[in-house]
């Protein structure tokens, strides 16, 4: 594993922490290992060589590009996201919001080729085939990783958790995001907004380290959150903004540090997502992540989320537990526990409401913040 030295948080005290590089041309067996081990400790890692052809990429975004530059006016035809569709500033339904406008939609082919009527009203069929195409190689790439998890896990069906992701019906999303350049210009921050700001920088555990957004006067552009869904794959332009928390300094309860991730425009940036980490039973970790707004360049993120199909029931795997490793959550369907995590602010740590004990500590922290 090669692992790449993070840009510092600065002021604070800076963990050695790198980001761990899998290569996908290695032998696979190998490549399984380190995949494996970096779920467990980080619940993130990036993946190089992963053959998805540059020029879809590059199309791709140019796509996003192209949406982004449009009139306020024509993208709000895509609008408003109920949750699929263009937003801007609000991220869900409960009052976060950040410096990223958005265009959310659902992966599958048909309901692609519907969103692309209000998103590209030019040439809806060019827009249709460069997302249909960037999904099909996402979703290949995140069903070998999964394989690959399986094959590195010892399942006895290696192939259970692509299977998951690789179902016909299965309810993955791509999420494109634009995060405006923090250029210090005349677009001063209302009362209203840095108290929104506050909120999100807060939520979670106590105040942590680096809580403020990265030591260079960045603005949230993405609150802090784990993802809901199986796996991630997220891939930016090289404009900096992901930030993860790293895990704190031996397990445990402590407060993790944000560690800003260097862009790398030709790899994908893989995170553990919720149902992940339930289905391992907590063995692998789904990240804590943000993202500020803190350069010069404007930002540009395409997020692939692989999830099951609604209807798919989700409990930890039986090999992931034993006596001295008894069942961390109870069974819900993807369709529950979406339905949970769309009545819950961004930071919310959703997963906490499926365990079979919860721990009262942080059942507490969350009744706190979803009064406030
Ligand atoms: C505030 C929210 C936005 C979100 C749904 C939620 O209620 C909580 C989870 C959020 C999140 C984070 C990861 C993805 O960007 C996303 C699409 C997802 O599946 O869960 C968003 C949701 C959203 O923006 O609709
Ligand atoms: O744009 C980014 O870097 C992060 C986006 C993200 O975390 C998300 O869309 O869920
Ligand atoms: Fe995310």
């Amino acid at each position: 594993m090669v692992v790449a030295s993070p840009t510092p948080v600065r002021h604070e005290r800076v963990r050695t922490l790198g980001v761990p590089v899998v290569d996908l041309s290695q032998k696979r067996g190998r490549a399984a290992e380190l995949i494996v081990r970096a779920c467990e400790e980080f619940g993130f890692f990036k993946v190089i060589n992963h053959g998805v052809p540059a020029e879809m990429v590059a199309t791709m975004e140019a796509e996003a590009a192209t949406f982004f530059a449009l009139p306020t006016s024509e993208k709000q035809k895509a609008g408003p996201p109920s949750p699929l569709g263009y937003g801007s500033k609000n991220i869900g339904f409960n009052g976060d919001t950040g410096e990223v406008e958005y265009l959310l939609l659902h992966a599958n082919p048909v309901a692609i080729a519907q969103r692309a009527r209000a998103v590209c009203r030019r040439d809806p069929a060019r827009f249709s085939c460069a997302v249909g195409e960037y999904v099909g190689a996402a979703r290949e790439l995140a069903c070998t990783i999964l394989e690959m998890l399986g094959e590195g896990l010892h399942l006895r069906n290696t192939g259970a958790i692509a299977g998951l992701v690789r179902d016909t019906e299965s309810d993955s999303l791509l999420r494109l995001n634009h995060y405006p350049s923090c250029d210090g210009g005349d677009d001063k921050e209302s009362e209203e907004e840095k108290e929104n700001r506050d909120a999100s920088n807060h939520h979670g555990c106590c105040r942590r380290k680096g809580s403020g957004v990265g030591g260079g006067g960045g603005r949230v552009g993405f609150g802090e959150h784990t993802d809901p869904q199986v796996i991630t794959l997220l891939r930016s332009n090289d404009a900096p903004g992901l930030q993860v928390l790293s895990p704190p300094d031996g397990g445990g309860d402590g407060c993790g540090v944000w560690v800003p991730v260097p862009p790398d425009p030709a790899a994908f940036f893989v995170n553990v997502g919720d149902v992940l980490q339930a289905l391992t039973n907590g063995r692998f970790v789904s990240v804590r992540h943000r993202a500020v707004v803190s350069s010069f360049k404007p930002r540009l993120s395409v997020v692939y989320f692989a999830a099951p199909p609604l209807h798919a029931r989700i409990s930890p795997l039986s090999e992931m537990v034993a006596p001295q490793r008894p069942c961390l959550y109870r069974s819900f369907t993807w369709g529950e526990y979406k339905k949970a995590m769309y009545s819950l602010r961004l930071a919310h740590n959703r997963l906490e409401l499926f365990r079979q004990h919860p721990v009262a500590e942080q059942g507490d922290e969350q009744q706190h913040h979803l009064m406030n």
